[in-house]
Order: C-alpha cells, then structure tokens, then sequence
C-alpha cells in the first residue's frame, strides 16, 4: 500500500478552514468539495488511458481517451457523498457505486447497511471516497468488497488520515494482489479514546449533514 499526502499550500489552507470548528455546514461542505478535487488530480495520476487519433485544425495526432472499462467512482455514505460532486468535476464520465456504512461509537466496528455496486469488478480501476481514515475499519471492510468482486486497482481519497488507520491496513491487506494507494490531505497525529482523529476535524458525517440521530 502506498500512501500518498498532497503536499500543497492551498490544500493545507483549504484544511484549516475545514477543521476550524466554527465553520459552518455550507462552507464546509463547498471546502469539501474543492478539497476533494485538489485530491483527485493526484489521485487520477494512474487513470488507465488509451491513444485516441483525433484531427486537429492543423492536422492529425494522437490524444488519449480513458480506458474502457471506466472507472468506477465509490463514495462511502454517509460521508463519503460530500465528495462525489467534487470527482466527478475530474471524471464525469466514470460510473458510480455506493456503499453505505457506518461505525458504531462504543465498539468503533464498521458495519454495512446499503450496497449498489456492479456484481463483476473485474478489470476495473475504483475510486473511493471517505473523508476520515480514522481506525481503518470502515476502508479495510470497503476495500475488501471491491477486490472480492475483482476489482483490480484502488484509490482511496481521504481529506484526513490517522497514522493507526493506515497502519491497519497495511497490515489488513497485506498479501492482496491489488495495488492499493492512499491519497490524503494531511496525515494527522493519532486517534483519542474515542477513536476520532486528532486534532482532526470533529464527525465529518455530522458537519456535512447535520448530527445523525
Ligand atoms: O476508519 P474508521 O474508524 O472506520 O472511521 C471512519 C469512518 O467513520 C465515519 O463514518 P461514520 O461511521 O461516522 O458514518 P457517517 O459517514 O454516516 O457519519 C467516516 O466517514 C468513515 O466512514
Ligand atoms: O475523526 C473522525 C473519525 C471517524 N469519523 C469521523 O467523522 N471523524
Ligand atoms: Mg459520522
């Protein structure tokens, strides 16, 4: 697994903002949104591409077009969703798949209640969006859906990372044959005993949304 943490002045200046608890719900979710594309460019570096011959006004070259089959886009609910806009503006051509999940609070164990992904990933790069890699339980799990189904290459995009979380699944993965990289905005200083990132930026669900009931 490869982690890779954007290093730009404006992604930093974009995140403070973000983590600033008196941001509001709307600023905080158009920071997200921006966040998430500065994140993409890096993160699409390995989009399979194909040469294209195209005719330009002078005369004939070769481009590139993205590889069939496309790219699949997977945000992970609910968080997750405050991020598709923001991939999509990169990738509007790719499809999209959800899963939804959600930790519980006492025993930080991830669990699934929706899923709508293609039955056959085979060959497929996928994309997947959480804003917090925090104990890793929730990727790990996502992860494994997606290369169970044969995808053969992921990208997750994360605005924050803890390093517990990318230790677990460097540990979690190991073995699987199925590159896997990281792309996150910061990698922070660790988990509190209630497994949120510290400093972090609080519920990334709850800012976005409003508190779940
Ligand atoms: O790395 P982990 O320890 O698994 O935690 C990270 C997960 O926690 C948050 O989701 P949450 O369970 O709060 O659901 P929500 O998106 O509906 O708020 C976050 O959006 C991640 O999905
Ligand atoms: O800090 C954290 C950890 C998990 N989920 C969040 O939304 N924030
Ligand atoms: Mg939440």
């Amino acid at each position: 697994m490869r982690t890779h943490v954007v290093d730009h002045p404006l992604v930093a200046h974009k995140l403070t903002v973000l983590r600033d608890k008196s941001t509001d719900s709307p600023t905080f979710r158009h920071l997200a949104d921006e966040l998430v594309t500065l994140l993409a460019y890096e993160a699409t570096r390995d989009v399979r591409v194909t040469d294209y011959d195209i005719e330009t006004p002078v005369s004939p070259t070769t481009g590139v077009a993205l590889a069939s089959p496309k790219p699949l886009v997977v945000p992970i609910l609910r968080a997750g969703l405050g991020m598709l806009d923001g991939m999509m503006r990169l990738l509007p051509t790719a499809e999209v798949g959800f899963v939804g999940m959600v930790r519980d609070e006492d025993t930080l164990k991830a669990s699934t209640y929706a899923e709508r992904l293609p039955a056959d990933l085979s060959g497929r790069q996928c994309y997947v969006l959480d804003p917090m890699l925090a104990t890793g339980g929730t990727l790990a799990a996502a992860i494994t859906f997606l290369t169970d189904r044969g995808a053969d290459h992921i990208t997750a995009i994360c605005l924050l990372a803890a390093p517990e979380g990318c230790e677990r699944l460097e540990r979690e993965l190991e073995g699987l044959d199925v590159p896997v990289t990281i792309v996150t905005a910061a990698l922070d200083e660790r988990l509190n005993e209630k497994g949120y990132i510290v400093p972090g930026l609080g519920d990334a669900g709850d800012r976005l949304y409003g508190v779940a009931g």
